[in-house]
């Protein structure tokens, strides 16, 4: 079984993105399994080394928007990929908006270790 580590890892991080442009969220949201049984409406990509990715657990303490207490903010902006589902997609056919950014990221941590497993936001 997946750990929720690895999902998050699996889901949101791309150290070293091949550049495919703007069919980089068609592409990748296939190929990390995103666009099986249904299309996920939104995901972000985080283009930082996962050391860099983990250390934000170590960062900001934030309120999470679900009301949980174990959300981090970035202290740096971080280069990302926001792939959006665009409206006129119809499963099978997952079509993404995908649009490249510098932003703080905002991430739960749970375990031991103390790492990310979801993401919550972007700022
Ligand atoms: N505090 C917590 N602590 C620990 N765990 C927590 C906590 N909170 C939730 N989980 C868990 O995480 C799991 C999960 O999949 N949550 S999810 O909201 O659906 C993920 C969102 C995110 O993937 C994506 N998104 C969204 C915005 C954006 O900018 N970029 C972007 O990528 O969209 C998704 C839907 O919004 C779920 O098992 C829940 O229990």
């Amino acid at each position: 079984k997946e750990s929720r580590a690895m999902k998050f890892q699996r889901q949101h991080v791309d150290s070293n993105p091949t550049n495919f442009g703007p069919n980089y969220c068609n592409e990748m949201m296939r190929r990390r399994q995103m666009t099986d049984g249904r299309c996920k409406p939104v995901n972000t990509f985080v283009h930082e080394p996962l050391a860099d990715v983990q250390d934000v657990c170590l960062q900001g303490n934030v309120t999470c928007k679900n009301g949980q207490p174990n959300c981090h903010q970035s202290v740096s902006k971080m280069n990302i990929t926001d792939c959006h589902l665009r409206r006129s997609s119809r499963y099978p056919r997952c079509i993404y908006e995908t649009t490249q950014k510098d932003k703080y990221i905002i991430v739960a941590c749970e375990g031991d270790p103390y790492v990310p497993v979801h993401f919550d936001d972007s700022i």
